[in-house]
């Protein structure tokens, strides 16, 4: 049992909301920024990747979100129609905001940044009363960008769709997804984390990341339990603590204690691993499997993605997974 309870009879399994933006990720690898003249353009931004995820894993998906009103945003809009998500809470801003870019560095596997330019974005121009309540409503799941908290409307809007899920028990699953650059302080991260974080049923993050929401507090030690325990306090199931290469750990309510190593993997770069990992682990998770289990999948699918030069057109499919776990057991993947 993973004391996560989702509702039946909904038109949707998954709803993501945030940002829609494109990532453009360097065709020549292994150098830095400077050096790099080409690159390559795909959807990003970690709730569409992880929505692109879940729809590619088999659920009924659909997108809150808004995107510039210009060939970019067209663009975004086409590639999730493409996939199957339903885009119609897609709103397309009229104030000439513009797509949010994310250049990709890549170092070396273990060495990549991003470099983001986030003035005026569409995606955090979504108001509140361009939500709907009703496709909220008919989700199984509504995920939850930290990003998409960053600055107004969009914070309200968020604050607002949480609302709704809970008033309509549909799960609300948070991934913190900290870009520190949005935020104007630490201080102002950690209460809206919070007040999002106080109402949702399954937390995902990295340590790095859920430091952001203790800074109010006192763990020394970083320990993982001691985030996950407060979190238990209020609505949460679940709580996963991602440690990159080291694997994640995850806590339930009921007490329990999940550990997940990660698989071997040739790595082209690493970002990209939460969002895979994020779509695997619900994904088994909304497939009834325990959370251990759930934890494994994300680990396969984050591979498959790292290994990949994209993020979203990487985004696995269940056979993809399936054959990644297989030909892992049978050691025929072997890390960089
Ligand atoms: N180098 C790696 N080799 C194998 N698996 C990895 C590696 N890095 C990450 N993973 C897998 O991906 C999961 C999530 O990775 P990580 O903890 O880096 O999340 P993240 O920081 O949110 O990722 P992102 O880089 O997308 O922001 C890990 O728990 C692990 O299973
Ligand atoms: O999240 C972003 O805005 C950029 C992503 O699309 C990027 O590919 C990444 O960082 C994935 O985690």
């Amino acid at each position: 049992m993973t004391g996560v309870a989702f509702p039946i009879g909904r038109s949707f399994d998954f709803t993501a909301i945030g940002r829609l933006c494109i990532d453009l990720n360097a065709n020549e690898i292994n150098r830095p920024m400077e050096q790099t003249m080409t690159f390559t353009k795909y959807v990003g931004g970690s709730p569409a990747n992880i929505a692109i995820g879940m729809s590619r894993l088999g659920h009924r998906t659909a997108f809150i979100g808004k995107i510039a009103n210009d060939q970019m945003g067209r663009f975004i809009r086409g590639y999730l129609d493409k996939e199957g998500i339903d885009t119609r809470n897609v709103v397309d801003d009229r104030t000439g905001a513009v797509t949010g870019l994310a250049f990709t560095e890549i170092m070396s596997p273990t060495d990549c940044s991003i470099l983001m330019y986030r003035d005026n974005v569409a995606d955090l121009k979504l108001s509140p009363s361009e939500v709907d309540e009703e496709l909220i409503a008919s989700s199984k799941v509504l995920l939850v960008s930290g990003t998409a908290l960053a600055a107004s409307p969009s914070r309200e809007a968020v604050l607002l769709a949480v609302d709704y899920a809970r008033r309509h028990g549909t799960i609300v699953a948070f991934d913190l997804d900290y870009r520190p650059y949005t935020w104007k302080s630490e201080e102002e991260t950690a209460t809206y984390y919070n007040l999002v974080a106080e109402k949702s049923d399954i937390l995902i993050g990295t340590r790095e990341e859920f430091d952001c929401t203790e800074k109010f507090e006192h763990n020394p030690d970083r320990s993982d339990r001691y985030t996950a325990s407060k979190w238990f306090g209020h609505s949460a199931d679940i709580v996963i603590i991602k440690h990159g290469k080291e694997g994640s750990i995850a806590y339930s309510a009921d007490g329990g204690e999940h550990r997940a190593r990660s698989f071997p993997a040739k790595v082209v770069k690493t970002f990209g691993a939460g969002d895979s990992y994020a779509a695997g682990f619900l994904h088994g998770l909304m497939s009834g499997w325990t959370i251990g289990k759930s934890m494994e999948y994300g680990s396969a699918a984050a591979c498959i993605v790292i290994s990949s030069h994209s993020c979203s057109d990487a985004m696995p499919t269940v056979s993809q997974v399936d054959d990644y776990i297989e030909q892992c057991a049978r050691g025929e993947i072997t890390a960089n």
